[in-house]
């Protein structure tokens, strides 16, 4: 396998006569880890996917891979795979000779193609022709393309559009064990709940620009979320709580613990000994934070940076 390489924008824009579609976008993609690229229809995601990946050029600045771009890399296949489009293959040719025409030409060895069509659960049928595949079958065609030249990165436009819950879970047990294994795993979405429960780290953009970039756990800011819990003795409940080192605000349903989230302050209970009545989640949901960060109303400082928020 190739190494992970980090991907990386800078001040990346890409006009379409009076379009911004990308405007001055600067971000990080790091190894090791699957990222989220989310943002609404035509927010920019496939233009700044397709100047990452050499297809078409940027208006002004940069976006390489492992601080190259596209077009100097060496062996692109062995590289970095993509999946842009599911739909251009040929309906009378088989699964195999497919991808046999793309080995041959990159240089890599026949064997690899068993391999990749192996890796993506499409060995049994190998030799059948495309033209019968479901749009599932097309899209784990689409990923053993793209892991013909076992890439070290993976960029992947919308990959679960079109599938069904089974297929929507093996790609994200598919991506999480690729990002395990050291890759970098870039995947774009417009669907907020596609990208949630999938990925460890985000880049929102809305409008051609950054408003995120970090941890998926840091997008609702942490002094922005309390958790409300309750005991039968309240009083040992909150001073395990004060020992822990968080305030807590008394309410009419419990302690109001302010910095602190649910799996945190439960911990806190059970260490202590403490039966807990009572365990919620306050703050603002993940959604209202996302529609506030794309619509304008929330800033996150790590759009004005590029700097990751850890
Ligand atoms: N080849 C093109 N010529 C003119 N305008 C374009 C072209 N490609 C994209 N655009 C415009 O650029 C903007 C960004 O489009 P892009 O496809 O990158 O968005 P997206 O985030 O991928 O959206 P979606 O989620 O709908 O795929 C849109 O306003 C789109 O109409």
């Amino acid at each position: 396998m190739a190494d992970g390489q980090v991907l990386e924008f800078t001040d990346v824009a890409k006009r379409f006569g009076p379009v911004a579609a990308v405007d001055g976008l600067t971000a990080r993609v790091e190894p090791g880890a699957v990222t989220g690229f989310l943002g609404p229809n035509g927010a920019g995601k496939t233009t700044t996917l397709r100047m990452l990946l050499g297809l078409i050029a940027p208006t002004s600045g940069s976006a390489t891979i492992g601080g190259q771009r596209y077009r100097d890399l060496k062996h692109p296949l062995q590289t970095v795979g993509a999946v842009l489009e599911s739909s251009s293959f040929h309906p009378g040719r088989s699964a195999a000779a497919h991808l046999r025409v793309y080995s041959h030409a990159a240089g890599i060895p026949a064997s690899r193609v068993d391999d990749a069509l192996g890796i993506v659960g499409l060995g049994d049928v190998a030799g059948r022709k495309v033209g019968g595949f479901s749009l599932g079958m097309r899209q784990r065609l689409g990923l053993a393309y793209a892991l013909l030249g076992d890439p070290g990165v993976l960029v992947l436009d919308e990959p679960t559009n079109g599938l069904d819950p089974e297929g929507i879970r093996w790609i994200r047990r598919f991506l999480r064990d690729l990002a395990a294994e050291g890759r970098t795993v870039l995947v774009s979405s417009h669907l907020l709940a596609e990208v949630q429960q999938s990925v460890d780290s985000l880049m929102i953009i809305t409008r051609g620009r950054l408003v995120y970039q970090g941890g998926i756990e840091h997008v609702v800011p942490q002094d922005e979320i309390a958790t409300v819990v309750d005991a039968e003795d309240r009083e040992a409940l909150r001073r395990a709580i004060s020992a822990a080192g968080f305030e807590s605000d008394e309410r009419r349903t419990g302690l109001a613990v302010r910095g602190a989230d649910a799996p945190t302050v439960g911990r806190i209970a059970a260490d202590a000994g403490i039966a807990l009545t009572a365990l919620q989640r306050k703050g603002p949901a993940f959604e209202e934070v996302f529609l506030e960060l794309v619509s304008g109303a929330r800033v996150h400082p790590s759009a004005a940076t590029g700097e990751e928020t850890r």
